[in-house]
């Protein structure tokens, strides 16, 4: 498949996710990273232009939408299209965005991701779990059976002060020779992440989901080489150094309310994937339940 179709996928997956998932009442919408959500805020800027309270001048509707980005690109990108970014710390205290949408690395069966590919997780995680609907747009080489089937790595970021101990105890787990990611610019050193922070790339054997270790296909703890997506990530995340963990993954929107957690939904992981597809079409993955 060529470059141009690919663009083509993601194009028209980010059409039908912000058709399925965008109102234009909104107040308060989370827009991700990477190459995909570019084309969910060309859908977005195309809804709203046909949106006549959104194009008057009259003062007396709706104030703007406001955009919250999970990174500088991301920003640039609202910016670029003409629409209002606020940056997520200074959203008012109790506030919930209304839906989020981002792009994924890699997308199992249940509904887990790999992100972070672009450098960028950490503020993308914070804007998910803010967020009452999070969705997710990608293109037909995202969609696997489980994580880590074509996706080599797990991406997480860390303290600099603390890379070589986490590279050490993410060995310790089971990964095989993981790296702390280079700049493109080799001689420059690693890459920063928008919090100045380092990516380290970590191997993993690929990753079992819960029916998988009902079924026996493994432990899942990393007790005989399997790991379960919500037990690495815990693990990974227990390493002192390490900010944040490129699996979106965990518990389920009932849980969430359970909780009581501020979102109405909840959790790291999407309601829903769109994926743009080889012959045209949109699939579409919802979490089950
Ligand atoms: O670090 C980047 C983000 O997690 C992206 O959302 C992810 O890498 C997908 O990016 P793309 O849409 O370019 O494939």
């Amino acid at each position: 498949m060529t470059e141009s179709k690919i663009e083509e996928a993601k194009r028209l997956a980010g059409i039908k996710a912000v058709a399925d998932h965008f109102d234009p009442s909104f107040s308060y919408v989370g827009i991700g990273s990477g190459t995909t959500i570019i084309y969910v805020v060309e859908a977005l800027k195309d809804v709203l232009s046909r949106t006549p309270s959104h194009t008057s001048s009259n003062p007396t509707t709706k104030p703007a939408i406001q955009f919250i980005p999970t990174g500088y690109q991301s920003r640039q990108v609202i910016i670029k299209a003409g629409l209002t970014p606020t940056l997520f710390d200074n959203l008012p205290e109790h506030a919930v965005l209304d839906v989020a949408f981002d792009g994924a690395d890699e997308v199992d069966e249940d509904l887990n991701c790999i992100k972070g590919g672009g450098a960028c997780l950490f503020q993308e995680k914070l804007v998910a779990e803010r967020a009452r609907k999070f969705v997710c747009v990608a293109d037909y080489r995202k969609a696997k059976p489980r994580l880590l089937t074509t996706w080599p790595t797990i991406p997480i970021e860390v303290a600099p002060i603390a890379a070589r101990i986490v590279l050490s105890a993410l060995t310790a787990l089971g990964s095989k020779a993981p790296l702390i990611r280079s700049s493109p610019l080799e001689k420059s050193g690693p890459l920063k992440t928008d919090q100045d922070f380092f990516i380290i790339d970590a191997p993993f054997p690929t990753l079992l989901t819960p029916t998988d270790v009902e079924a026996g296909k493994g432990k899942g703890d990393g007790s005989d080489g399997t790991w379960e997506v919500v037990n690495l990530s815990k693990a990974i995340k227990a390493i002192t150094g390490v900010l944040e963990v490129g699996l979106f993954c965990g518990h389920d929107g009932i849980e969430a309310e359970q909780l009581g957690k501020r979102t109405a939904k909840g959790g790291q992981k999407p309601i829903a994937v769109y994926f743009g597809m080889e012959d045209g079409t949109v699939e579409v993955r919802r979490r089950k339940g």
